[in-house]
């Protein structure tokens, strides 16, 4: 008797939230959503399997996702592995033409076909693409310092518009391709930036391995405007990986994308919680 009283509970709330996601459903029907998948962020085969669901269930309920992902620690432990150490610059890597393979081995092998597997295996038709694919994300040299680091220069919507109306799931690696033939590293963030604001997308969602952006007392601020961005990247409170997060965050809305939102990913169904219901987290920079 008690059990079934609990399931019942269970039952009620789960109307709730169905109930609570309706608006949301139809303000995201249609609509393009970049995630990135941070390094950090992609821990467990659990949490992997649980981040695949929640891209396959905004599928089913009529949303274009497409992933960009990062991969910084893989990319570090090779790297490790055969005696190298990177430097980084404003949380860039350095990186010189013996880097640039190992990176470009780690992305858009194993870390992006790991992705792509568990998106089909939840039910998706996700499809494995770096910058190099069709041209998809073609770079200039970002600063001569840095070496093989791109900036995104032209990006190829018409791949990505025939990969929706197929309903099939882009899982980018940012690895860009330069004019000349060269190989570029670019920065998970700064790609998903690219992608979605050619894509002039609804939503970008960086996940991390934070609950949001801090500020200097270390409490996270919920919504931040371009001039608290600036002044507390000035006051270094912004530092190492947060600062092409929020760049790109501001960069995005610049140029189009609705909103953008850094949000913890190694929260459970941290993507769902953010796009459909009134519980979204961490912090969220608007046009
Ligand atoms: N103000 C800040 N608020 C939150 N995190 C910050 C801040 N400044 C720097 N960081 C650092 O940025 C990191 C996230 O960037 P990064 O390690 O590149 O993540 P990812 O691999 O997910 O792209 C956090 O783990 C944190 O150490
Ligand atoms: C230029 C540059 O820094 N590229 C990144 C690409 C991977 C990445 O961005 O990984 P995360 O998202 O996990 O940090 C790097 O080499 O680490």
């Amino acid at each position: 008797m008690k059990k079934q009283t609990a399931m019942t509970r269970d039952y009620v709330a789960t109307a709730r939230t169905l109930n609570e996601a309706l608006p949301y459903l139809q303000r995201y029907d249609d609509a393009i959503v970049v995630i990135k998948l941070g390094g950090h962020a992609m821990g467990s085969d659990e949490g992997m399997a649980s981040f695949a669901r929640d891209v396959m269930l905004m599928r089913t309920v009529g949303v274009n996702p497409v992933v960009v992902h990062g991969g910084g620690p893989m990319i570090n432990d090779l790297l490790a592995r055969l005696g190298v150490v990177s430097d980084f610059v404003n949380g860039q890597r350095v990186t010189d033409a013996a880097t640039v393979e190992v990176v470009e081995m780690v992305l858009s092998g194993r870390v992006n076909k790991r992705i792509v597997q568990a998106i089909n295996s939840a039910g998706g038709k996700a499809v494995g693409l770096s910058g190099k694919d069709a041209d998809l994300i073609v770079c200039d040299q970002a600063d001569p310092e840095l070496g093989f680091v791109g900036r995104p220069t032209d990006i190829n919507l018409n791949l990505l518009q025939q990969l929706f109306q197929a309903e099939m799931i882009p899982v980018i690696a940012p690895i860009g391709t330069g004019r000349n033939g060269e190989t570029f590293n670019i920065n998970g963030d700064i790609a998903a930036g690219a992608v979605a604001a050619a894509l002039k997308a609804d939503r970008l969602l960086l996940l991390t391995d934070v609950s949001g952006v801090k500020n200097a007392a270390g409490d996270v601020v919920t919504e931040l405007s371009a001039a608290e961005v600036e002044e507390m990247t000035r006051a270094g409170i912004i530092a190492g990986g947060m600062i092409p997060k929020t760049q790109t965050a501001l960069d995005a809305v610049r140029a189009g994308v609705r909103a953008c939102s850094i949000v913890d990913g190694r929260v459970a169904n941290a993507v769902l919680l953010e796009l459909f219901t009134d519980h979204g987290a961490g912090s969220i920079i608007r046009a």
